[in-house]
């Protein structure tokens, strides 16, 4: 018997092809090291070379399962990913207010708004709802370049206009905003940018691979902080392991469909056989 790990709780869409969503996320929670729990808000049809439809869970249903994890086993981090409506934010948020998401408990928001095929996997009139009722609860928000221009209206170019996003999602009540730099092609490195509540920035950057393989990505790099953050880091430190996990994960992303590969977790095993 070994000693129990940390809990992480995804609270976000299926994936049927394998690359993104909760699939990714217990992946980049058992690679870094904790138990993934999962409560699952909507399942979509989707392989690599998109999302064909996507099926909403009853909002009563995703909260049952968030409290279920909690009262049993425990969270000590929780991430959310694909929502698809605002009466399933609404219901997260009630549910997350209950157990301690975002007070208690380190609560990373990806807010998911499309593939990265351009299918939409969340209501416009939702945006609302990440805005006022999401965003103010994240200990973390992790927004791709299109994100941050639907919720606060900034087209980021460079290093400034990444400052001027992230500081627009902590005026939201973010704790912390990591604007990800994977969308702005034309640079040799990727670089994320972390700000905190306080106005202190960290970059994290990575040579850019030239990969069309990077279905899942993001999911992978907010649920790797999330199991950072389960395991007791300080933001800057989980944000640094989901930036070392992610970088790995580009570099061994494989082809897979007709489509997008995924990123992969596959190494960290291969790696340990090897060793
Ligand atoms: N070509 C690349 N080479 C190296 N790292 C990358 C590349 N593309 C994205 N990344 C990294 O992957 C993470 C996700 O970034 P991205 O901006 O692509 O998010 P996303 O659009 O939410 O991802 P997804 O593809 O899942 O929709 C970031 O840490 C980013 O730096
Ligand atoms: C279910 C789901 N969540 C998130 C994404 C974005 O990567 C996706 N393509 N599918």
């Amino acid at each position: 018997m070994s000693d129990t790990p940390p809990v992480a709780l995804a609270i976000a869409g299926t994936d049927s092809g394998g690359g993104a969503g909760l699939t990714a996320d217990v992946r980049a929670f058992t690679a870094c090291g904790v138990h993934g729990a999962v409560a699952v808000a909507a399942v979509t049809v989707q392989n690599s070379v998109g999302v064909q439809d996507f099926h909403p869970i009853p909002p009563e249903v995703v909260a049952a399962q968030i409290r279920a994890v909690a009262g049993d086993m425990g969270v000590d981090a929780a991430k959310t990913g694909m929502l698809a409506s605002t009466a399933i934010i609404t219901a997260v948020v009630e549910a997350g207010d209950q157990v301690g998401l975002g007070t208690r408990v380190p609560f990373v928001v990806d807010p998911v708004a499309a593939s990265m095929h351009g299918h939409a996997l969340l209501a416009p009139e939702a945006l609302e709802a990440v805005r006022t009722l999401l965003i103010p609860r994240a200990t973390l928000v992790t927004p791709n370049l299109d994100e941050v221009r639907l919720l606060v209206g900034v087209e980021v170019v460079d290093d400034d206009t990444a400052r001027e996003a992230a500081r627009a999602l902590l005026d939201l009540g973010a704790g912390a905003a990591l604007v990800k730099g994977g969308h702005l092609e034309g640079s040799a490195d990727v670089v994320d940018l972390l700000v905190l509540a306080d106005g202190t920035e960290h970059r994290f950057t990575s040579p850019r691979r030239s990969t069309e393989h990077t279905h899942g990505g993001g999911d992978s790099l907010a649920s790797s902080i999330t199991a950072g953050l389960a395991r007791g880091m300080a933001l800057v430190e989980a944000v640094a392991l989901g930036k070392a996990y992610i970088t790995r994960a580009v570099e061994h992303a494989y082809p897979l469909g007709a489509g997008h590969g995924p990123v992969s977790s596959v190494w960290s095993v291969a790696a340990w056989e090897r060793s």
